[in-house]
């Protein structure tokens, strides 16, 4: 942690108080040079790696910015904010799943903390080993299900690094008030078992009752010594990311991203989806969707949506899912599935309503049966949605048929952007988890591309929760979160296909949704608010004050003056 570095750019008055004369080059460098200075350097490297792989394009670009966060926490975090667009996918899906494969060969420093098997019973007192004696945000993996890469063990510990590198850049979450966590009980990864340079614990996974020890444990200690930190799960295997969130909900004040800030994402895009077909939004109930992957995603996507479904319709409902088809890998899921997952069951469809289709239909035969308005992906597996599937969707019923490619990273989405448009037809709507760039349709058209990512929610639902002061996360601070997102967009946007804001403004739909939060948290009567804003302060704030109040503890990088700790 060093964000108080400012390298180059110590005054000398500073560089006189904090003993650091002498330590440094005599010349003093201004904020925007050193600024200036990276993104010269940044720019170079580009340059020279042109012709280059991909593969070593990126890492070289992440090395860049990792080096960059090791020295000066300030100007990387400014770096990152002015250049969200640019580096959002360095630091985050796609790069950083090139990292966690690779983390054992990256590695040069820790960044946040290891929790492992071989820790039971220290980690009330490890937890006291983390510097910053005020932690808001932590992001905690297992790394069971990193992206769609599967067990990489300690390697995952990427990804709550990415996530909070994006909880300070959409969010202001000071630095030094994050702390990324893996808790390590080892990995099913036979070639990371086996490859000298692994970081992680040598062993098979924990299963069952001593994981959840384990968990537990680690869940304690953080209550412990931070009772209103915020704790968000992440890339957790479906069995434990249910049953941590089951486990947890209710106890501390935590969400699992994958399940739940997922799924606002995606509602708020099958909302815009009706609405980009110049129809009301009670459409949605009339809306045919798909889904393929009955995973934490997957299944998570499809409880919120039943639970739209179910409001929308005054919650008569009882078939409020009839609209949705569930495909795993081994197709439509249907009661007819022997040991059918107690998760899934909810969506399983009853082989009796299905006409002409039976439990274990393939993609294909369920897409060209049903014609679906929506086509959504969260497999985990490249290319599923294939020429002869895209081109099904043609059929689909309605006038802009949407196609949802949301696995991570690039490699694991089920098609490319350009695919969609030239196989599903011109008038689609297209999203993807990770980014692909907007497609040229020729005739001056543009095929717009949206990022269907849980990066819209999450930052705002942690920030929104902590300013709020809430011990838990309900299910209504979640669908005021989505809500939010999903009315964020103009109409003659949405028209457009245009579902989410583009990531520039990142900053500015985090605040919305953050108030949305805090806002939902107040009518919950789960408010206890934050420092010195009390619930009743946050009662009487109107919305547009709620959102000046979010705004206004959003941290900035700049420097500030230093000096030493008495
Ligand atoms: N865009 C976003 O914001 C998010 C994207 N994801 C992505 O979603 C993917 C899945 O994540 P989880 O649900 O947590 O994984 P998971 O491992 O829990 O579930 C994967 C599901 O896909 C199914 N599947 C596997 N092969 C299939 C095939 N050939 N055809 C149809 N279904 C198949 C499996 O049966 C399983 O139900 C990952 O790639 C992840 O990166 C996850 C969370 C957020
Ligand atoms: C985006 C995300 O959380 C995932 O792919 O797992
Ligand atoms: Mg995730």
């Amino acid at each position: 942690m060093n964000v108080e570095s400012k390298d180059t750019g110590f005054p000398l008055t500073e560089r006189d108080r904090l003993g650091l004369r002498g330590l440094l080059p005599p010349r003093v460098i201004s904020f925007e040079h050193q600024y200036d200075r990276f993104m010269n350097s940044y720019r170079s490297l580009e340059k020279n790696t042109q012709g280059q792989s991909d593969r070593f394009v990126s890492l070289s670009k992440w090395r860049i910015l990792n080096r960059l966060h090791d020295r000066n926490e300030t100007l990387y975090y400014r770096v990152l904010i002015d250049n969200i667009k640019e580096f959002a996918p360095i630091i985050y899906t796609p790069t950083v799943g090139l990292v966690c494969e690779n983390y054992s060969g990256l590695f040069r420093r820790p960044r946040g903390m290891y929790f492992s098997a071989k820790d039971k019973g220290e980690m009330m007192s490890m937890i006291y080993n983390w510097p910053s004696d005020q932690v808001d945000m932590i992001v905690l993996t297992d790394g069971s299900r990193i992206l769609g890469l599967g067990d990489l063990g300690v390697q995952g510990i990427g990804i709550p690094i990415g996530k909070l590198d994006m909880y300070v850049a959409a969010a202001g979450i000071n630095p030094q008030k994050i702390l990324p966590v893996m808790l390590d009980v080892g990995t099913n990864n036979q070639k990371l078992l086996e490859d000298p340079l692994y970081l992680g614990v040598r062993q098979p996974r924990l299963e069952g009752e001593e994981y959840l020890l384990i968990v537990d444990e680690f869940m304690e200690a953080v209550h412990a010594r931070w009772p209103k930190a915020i704790v968000q799960f992440e890339d957790f295997q479906m069995k434990w990311a249910f049953e941590t969130l089951k486990r947890y909900r209710e106890r501390f004040c935590m969400f699992n991203d994958d399940i739940q800030g997922t799924a606002g994402v995606a509602l708020a895009g099958l909302l815009g989806t009706v609405r980009s077909q110049g129809q009301p939004l009670s459409d949605f109930l009339k809306q045919k969707i798909v889904v393929v992957g009955a995973g934490s995603a997957g299944l998570g996507v499809l409880s919120m949506a039943v639970q739209a479904v179910s409001r929308m319709s005054g919650g008569s409902g009882t078939d409020a899912n009839s609209q949705f088809f569930l495909i795993d890998k081994d197709g439509l899921v249907t009661t007819e599935r022997s040991n059918l997952d107690p998760a899934a069951v909810p969506f399983a469809k009853n082989p009796r309503d299905l006409e002409g289709l039976s439990e274990g239909a393939s993609i294909i035969e369920v897409v060209k049966k049903v014609k679906p308005h929506v086509l959504l992906g969260l497999s985990g597996v490249g290319g599923v949605f294939n020429t002869e599937v895209l081109k099904a969707m043609r059929e689909s019923v309605s006038t802009k048929p949407a196609i949802f490619a949301m696995s991570n990273p690039t490699m694991n989405a089920e098609c490319t952007a350009i695919e969609a448009f030239s196989h599903a037809g011109e008038n689609i709507v297209f999203a993807s988890g990770s980014p692909f760039e907007n497609v040229d349709l020729g005739n001056g058209e543009v095929g717009h591309v949206n990022q269907a990512n849980n990066m819209y929610l999450f930052p705002g639902i942690g920030l929104g929760t902590l300013l709020s002061g809430a011990r838990h996360i309900t299910d209504g601070m979640l669908r005021a979160a989505a809500e939010c997102l999903a009315s964020y967009m103009t109409e003659d946007d949405v028209r457009k296909g245009i579902l989410y804001p583009s990531i520039d403004c990142i900053r500015d739909v985090t605040a919305e949704v953050g108030a949305a939060v805090v806002c939902a948290a107040v009518a919950e009567k789960q408010a206890e608010g934050h420092g010195d804003v009390g619930f009743k302060e946050l009662e009487n704030m109107s919305k547009e004050e709620t959102v000046e109040y979010v705004r206004g503890n959003m941290w900035y990088p700049e420097y500030c003056p230093l000096v030493h700790e008495k």
